[in-house]
């Protein structure tokens, strides 16, 4: 991006000046953020934080891509439908959950795989510390991909470990047609898909698409 009001060469550098609690209940806050912007100008911005960070910890939380891989299967992603009072609905999410206390990304994530779905995974991928709704908070959570051997004698009868008041169903989908049974989930279904979900699977239909649907190459 180019010209003045731009974050690149030349814009005036953007900072906090300081953070006020304003609200603060028992897992959320509310803050008002005073900031300089590109321009230069003093502002104020209202902002919504967790309570529960770790110190030293730059991540909120895991989001967990898992894969469940079985003989003569096509390989399914495993996603969890679940009340979230938010939203006021039942919504379609990755396996997902808070870090403990000096819990590494790939712990936490193998552990939320297991209490959420009862699958036992290997860690294969991490993504950076990435924001989750940077307009309205600094939530944050690590990306991390698993794959789930479903030959596996510990993964034939997976048991969920949910607390008292959690209530969580697995839903299995087949990843090559996965943006297709998304969608055919949502049309049956009174849910909310989460947007890391949805990205997913139009990424993975882009990914699969043929040179042909180019339209350059398209007659
Ligand atoms: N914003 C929240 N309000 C609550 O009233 N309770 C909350 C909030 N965020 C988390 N929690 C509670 C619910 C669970 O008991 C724990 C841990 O949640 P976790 O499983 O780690 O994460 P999610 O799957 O994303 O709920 O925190």
């Amino acid at each position: 991006m180019s010209g003045d009001r731009g974050a690149g060469k030349g814009a005036a550098p953007c900072h906090v000046v300081k953070e006020e609690v304003i609200a603060e209940g028992r897992w959320l806050k509310m803050e008002k953020t005073t900031y300089v912007d590109g321009g230069g100008t003093t502002r104020i911005w209202e902002t919504a934080k967790r309570t529960t960070r770790k110190r030293d910890s730059c991540a909120d939380g895991v989001g967990i891509i898992a894969i469940l891989k079985r003989t003569l299967h096509i390989d399914c992603v495993v996603l969890v439908k679940q009340f979230r009072p938010p939203m006021g609905r039942h919504t379609l999410e990755f396996p997902a959950g808070l870090l403990d206390e000096n819990e590494s990304m790939e712990a936490a994530a193998l552990r939320e795989l297991k209490e959420e779905t009862g699958y036992i995974g290997e860690v294969v991928g991490t993504s950076p510390v990435s924001c989750l709704d940077p307009g309205l908070s600094n939530c944050t959570t690590h990306v991390v991909m698993v794959n789930i051997n479903g030959d596996d004698p510990e993964n034939l009868n997976p048991t969920q470990q949910l607390g008292e008041a959690e209530f969580v169903e697995v839903v299995l989908l087949p990843l090559n047609e996965f943006q297709k049974k998304v969608d055919e989930l949502l049309q049956k279904e009174d849910i909310i898909v989460d947007c890391k979900v949805y990205m997913y699977a139009m990424g993975m239909t882009q990914a699969v698409a043929k040179p042909s649907e180019l339209p350059v190459l398209k007659q």
